[in-house]
């Protein structure tokens, strides 16, 4: 009866797929990275097809927000494991197969090389460059083909990837995010999105963030030999901000906090900036807000009392027929604000006035605080984290209106600094059903039948194939020489692997090369001194990549995957095993420009999440590490990197010369 019952069930998928392939499915190993909206919609539909063994990994947990599109989720599983509850739900769907949820996130060291070995094939459905690119390397380490996907409101993309024969996910540069110079974010907004980045990037970090000792960077700065003056008043800077920072995380109460705050952001700093008066020579100058005027209504902006003076868009808010002048006060409820008197229609896309705005922005600095009270060390920019966007809608509004700029609304603001385009049900389907197509020539090995597909926005032809390229030669990830090393990072040196790796012993000649961790620089033939250190005092461990560069070009870069020893590994046996054979990097192919037969995977993937934009996909060059460490005294070294992990490429200065490939937004 039960064959029977499973014969019936998967009759169709048996005609469909042919009686070889079927019968295979119930073996076959998938790793399903990401149990969002695609990874939903994925999952069921494997589930369906009698994919028999499925690893559902996915970081997050459920968010009131996913349940229009996610449907393997209900209300009552909010702020649980996506990947826990989405396997609970499919199983139900087919009783023969197997779903093994994890909780995590696809960078911990546990799923190393040796982990993804164990699969037949990897399907993503992420939302971030980041994850995406960790995954295509590590398929490139192990050889396992890939299915990558992304959709992006009514776009989408499924690119099936095998090492070697296609081109892999980063062959085809990711275009380049927008860019603001730091000076335009700091000093000199036009537009509302700088005043919505400063909000969440910078100012949000500066309160609630993780507190940097940049008075003892900016020390050492001095010792270096910068210009005193600017530093004195960098440290003036950071010490007004360490006593805001105090003021939230005391017991005297938030609200005074909240005024500090305030007073040193929209008055003083303004204030600062004004006394520069070479700055405003061909600039309409910005107007310093006053905290207790725009209280008491007294206060005025541009020729309006504050109550009246709209920092919104008038379109903004045509849908309630309403405008700035006649909006009622923001009553705040301890969750988020509620706009207008009864809190009914469309209540975050209403117009704020200067008093709104204030408003909100006492409330959500008193909401926020007390959460530093609670416990919460740092609290950082969540478009579904009401009291981060109400603090960051306010906020913007408020440097909005002394700069004179127009203001936006709350589901504005959502949307800009949220990154978000909406997520469509439909779209997230179709890729997912054309993923498995997709996963299937795979498993089949019917190579000729691959396609990059699209889906597009053109009614009369919604999808698109695209023959698949071989990969870029001159590809700065799947053109290296990979290689797996098993070892204990804490008893093996930086030097002790890449001579074995080279396969040179320690006393003889090393080849000259430089070895990076991602970005970080490890050493170069001018720099030694991390050689004899052991992996692990390099945070080189389990999981991680090590890139072995060689100095002259000539030769591929070889990518060293750590993984960790077998646990029968004998304790007194040697700390490093070696890959057999030993990696033989190609020579060098000149580097042409890349073939745009993909397009740019970034402007159909799923909306660009913050790290969405880290795009460098060569080798750190000498010239990077200056960046990444140089004396950017504008900003923290810790600060910029933040900021540009937000998708912001820093500039110090106007005049400073941009990369080619940078947009200018100004
Ligand atoms: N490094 C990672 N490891 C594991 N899972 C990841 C990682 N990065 C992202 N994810 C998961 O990938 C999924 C992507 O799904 P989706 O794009 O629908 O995002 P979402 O967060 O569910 O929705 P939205 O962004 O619209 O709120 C998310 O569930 C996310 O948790
Ligand atoms: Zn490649």
């Amino acid at each position: 009866m039960a064959a029977s019952s499973v014969g019936s069930r998967n009759a169709h998928a048996r005609a469909v797929l042919g009686p070889a392939l079927h019968d295979r499915l119930p073996e076959t190993k998938v790793l399903l990275v990401g149990a969002g909206g695609i990874g939903c919609e994925l999952l069921k539909n494997i589930v369906l097809a009698g994919f028999g063994k499925i690893t559902l990994l996915d970081l997050d947990t459920i968010d009131l927000s996913n349940l229009n599109r996610q449907f393997l989720f209900k209300k009552k599983d909010v702020k649980q494991s996506k990947a826990l509850v989405a396997a609970r739900t499919a199983a139900a769907f087919n009783p023969h197969v197997h779903i093994y949820p994890i909780h995590g996130n696809i960078k911990d060291p546990q799923f190393d090389s040796t982990w993804f070995k164990q699969f037949d094939i990897v399907l993503n459905a992420l939302d971030n460059l980041e994850a995406r690119r960790h995954v295509n390397k590590m398929c490139m380490v192990v050889g396992v083909p890939l299915v990558e996907s992304g959709t992006a409101g009514y776009l989408g993309q499924v690119q099936p990837i095998i090492k070697n024969r296609t081109e892999c996910f980063d062959c085809v540069p990711k275009p380049t995010p927008k860019t603001f110079p730091v000076c335009t974010i700091r000093s000199t907004p036009s537009q509302p999105i700088h005043c919505i980045v400063w909000a969440k990037s910078y100012l949000m970090s500066q309160l609630f963030g993780e507190d940097e000792n940049s008075t003892g960077e900016l020390d050492e700065a001095l010792k270096q030999g910068e210009d005193a003056q600017e530093i004195a008043t960098l440290k003036k800077e950071a010490q007004a901000f360490k006593n805001v920072r105090a003021a939230l995380r005391s017991s005297q109460g938030a609200g005074a906090a909240a005024k500090l705050a305030f007073q040193k952001v929209f008055y003083s700093d303004i204030l600062n900036l004004l006394s520069m008066e070479d700055m405003w020579r061909f600039r309409d100058k910005p107007i310093p807000l006053d905290f207790d005027a725009i209280r008491d209504d007294t206060f005025m902006l541009r020729g309006q009392v504050s109550s009246s003076a709209s920092v919104t868009a008038k379109g903004s808010n045509a849908s309630n027929g309403s405008t700035a002048g006649d909006m009622h006060p923001v009553q705040t409820n301890g969750v988020g604000a509620t706009y207008g008197p009864d809190g009914k229609g469309l209540k975050d896309q209403r117009a704020l006035s200067l008093r709104d705005s204030w408003e909100i922005f006492v409330s959500s600095t008193e909401r926020l605080a007390e959460r530093l009270a609670k416990g919460e060390e740092t609290i950082s920019f969540d478009k579904d984290d009401d009291d981060t966007l109400d603090f960051v809608t306010a906020a913007a509004n408020l440097r909005s209106a002394a700069y004179g700029i127009v203001g936006k609304s709350r589901w504005e603001v959502k949307e800009m600094a949220g990154n978000i385009i909406p997520a469509i049900a439909t779209t997230n389907a179709i890729i997912s059903g054309l993923i498995v197509l997709q996963a299937l020539h795979l498993l089949r090995k019917s190579y000729d039948d691959l396609r990059n597909v699209h889906l597009q926005f053109k009614p009369a032809v919604p999808l698109s194939t695209i023959t698949l390229s071989t990969p870029n030669p001159a590809c700065g990830v799947c053109r290296d020489a990979y290689a797996e090393v098993l070892c204990d990072p804490a008893r093996v040196s930086l030097a002790e692997v890449i001579d074995g790796i080279l396969g040179q012993d320690g006393d003889g000649e090393r080849r000259d090369v430089s070895t990076f961790e991602d970005k970080r620089m490890l050493s170069d033939p001018d720099f030694d001194d991390n050689l004899g250190r052991t992996l692990e005092s390099l945070s080189v461990t389990r999981g991680k990549f090590l890139s072995i560069v060689d100095e002259d070009g000539d030769l591929e870069t070889i990518t060293v995957a750590i993984g960790a020893l077998s646990p029968n590994h004998p304790v007194d046996g040697p700390a490093l095993v070696l890959p057999s054979p030993l990696p033989q990097p190609a020579k060098k192919v000149k580097p042409i420009p890349p073939r745009p037969s993909t397009p740019p995977p970034s402007a159909s993937l799923k909306r660009p999440a913050p790290q969405d934009n880290d795009i460098t996909s060569e080798q750190p060059s000498k010239r990077a590490r200056k960046a990444d460490f140089g004396d950017n005294l504008q900003y923290s070294p810790s600060k910029k990197r933040r900021l540009e992990a937000d998708g912001l490429v820093l500039l110090d200065a106007l005049n400073e010369k941009m990369e080619d490939d940078v947009i200018e937004i100004d």
